[in-house]
């Protein structure tokens, strides 16, 4: 099956509203029809910007796509500090991304967290894209793709397949977030590969063949060729380079890098 990639823009916690708008004004100047047919563009800004983002793609009819950092797992109520699947649905949020590793490392979630977060994010219509991935310890050790996998059984438990067949996965390796230090393309292929696999077992081999799979960690565009060049690997979820539009836009033309 033809998957469509998916470049996505996670500017964590950067740009304000009124730079936020910016940011999409120069990707929207920037990228052409032509762009958009070969690949999915997707911004996911702090939630502060999502309204401002929703009107200025509704207004010029834009076909960047975007969502938010995360979602709560619950529907609504005393949850001080959190924001719900129905309150990203009604900015006609497209994604929300769930289980970050910066939300594992600063904020607790762990996998039973990213399984109630995926569960509300579908509640909600919106599609997770669920981050997975080992730090620098597994990958010394050569546990690389166990601790992928159980990361993504844990997020997954008790999802039927008719959600799970629009999940997009990113697998981040923790180590090569925000340092410089990206995995050569035979890394990021050894775990998508596995994660494609598991998904094949979880559910079945056209389901798999369907999904998305994202490499994170460090890509520029100096290195997304290389990376889009595997066979498991469908996309970047991209931290920093994604803060420079012209950076951002050259990794949606991978193809011309
Ligand atoms: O969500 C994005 C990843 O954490 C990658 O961040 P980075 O491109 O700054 O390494």
């Amino acid at each position: 099956m033809a998957r469509t990639p998916l470049m996505a823009g996670n500017w964590k916690m950067n740009l304000n509203h009124l730079e936020a708008i910016a940011q999409v004004q120069k990707l929207a100047f920037g990228l052409s029809d032509k762009d958009f047919d070969a690949v999915e563009v997707a911004v996911l800004p702090p939630f502060t910007d999502l309204r401002s983002v929703q009107t200025l793609v509704d207004g010029d009819k834009l076909k960047i796509k975007y969502g938010a950092q995360d979602v709560s797992a619950h529907d609504s109520g005393a949850y001080t500090g959190e924001i719900s699947g129905a309150m990203l649905a009604k900015l006609n949020c497209t994604y929300a991304v769930i289980g970050h590793s910066e939300r594992r490392q600063y904020h607790g979630e762990d996998d039973a967290t990213c399984n109630a977060k995926v569960k509300a994010a579908y509640r909600y219509g919106l599609t997770p894209i669920l981050c997975v991935g080992e730090g620098l310890d597994v990958r010394k050790a050569g546990g690389q793709v166990a601790h992928t996998l159980a990361q993504l059984d844990g997020a997954l438990a008790d999802i039927p397949a008719e959600q799970a067949a629009s999940i997009v996965i990113a697998y981040e390796p923790v180590w090569a977030i925000g340092t410089g230090e990206v995995a050569t393309p035979e890394d990021a292929q050894e775990v998508c590969g596995a994660i494609r696999a598991r998904l094949a077992e979880l559910y079945d081999a056209e389901l798999a063949d369907g999904v998305r799979i994202q490499y994170g960690g460090s890509v520029k565009s100096g290195n997304v060729a290389a990376i889009m060049a595997q066979p498991d690997v469908d996309g970047a979820l991209v931290g920093g380079a994604a803060l420079d539009a012209e950076e951002f836009i050259k990794i949606v033309r991978f193809r011309d890098q």
